[in-house]
């Protein structure tokens, strides 16, 4: 999808453990053309089957999301919004884990969500724009417009997610 990438981030590990960058300003500016974040946030999950999302900013507080899981693994998917995109209402998913470093470079106009996979999963993530609460909107995981197949039955919904409206007819996006 245009715009959505997935970054390969590595490890140097060694008998004492590893050490790892999770971010760089240089080569953000160089993959992004920014290297301006606002907030960078973190989630634990205690519960595989947990979902979160799907979740977005509207314009003019849409935001770039870096998504990098440090324990445990998540099935991480991002939606295009974008109304005037070739893969408008399309997902992509991967699962992004401690071990395997991936990050997910979510672009603006996309919502975002994730499903745990393993009990205690650890997410950091890296926000273009600050939180505005005003601003917030989402999708319902389980959205017939969208069929996700998300891997696991879901479980421990949050009412605020349960909340989010069904996209209806004539939904022209972000
Ligand atoms: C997202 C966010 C929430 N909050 C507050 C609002 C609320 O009281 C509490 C918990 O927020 P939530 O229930 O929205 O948490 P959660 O459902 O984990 O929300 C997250 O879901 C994933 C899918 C994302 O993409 C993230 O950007 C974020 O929206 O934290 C902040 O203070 N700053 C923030 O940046």
């Amino acid at each position: 999808m245009p715009g959505l990438s997935i970054l390969q981030g590595k490890a140097n590990s060694d008998n004492r453990g590893e050490f790892s960058r999770l971010f760089c300003a240089k080569e953000m500016l160089t993959i992004l053309g920014t290297n301006s974040f606002a907030q960078v946030n973190r989630s634990l999950s205690h519960e595989s089957g947990v979902i979160r999302g799907l979740h977005f900013q509207r314009p003019p507080h849409a935001e770039i999301k870096l998504v990098r899981c440090i324990r445990g693994r998540v099935w991480d998917v991002a939606v295009d919004l974008r109304e005037d995109s070739p893969t408008f209402l399309k997902w992509y998913a991967e699962e992004l884990s401690g071990h395997n470093h991936k990050v997910m470079v979510i672009p603006e106009g996309f919502a975002h969500g994730f499903q745990v996979l393993d009990k205690e999963s650890e997410l950091i993530y890296f926000h273009s724009k600050p939180y505005q609460p005003f601003a917030e909107g989402g999708l319902r995981y389980d959205d017939p417009a969208l069929t996700i197949n998300w891997p696991l039955p879901a479980r421990n919904v949050s009412n605020r997610d349960l909340s989010f409206p069904f996209i209806s007819e004539g939904f022209t996006g972000l």
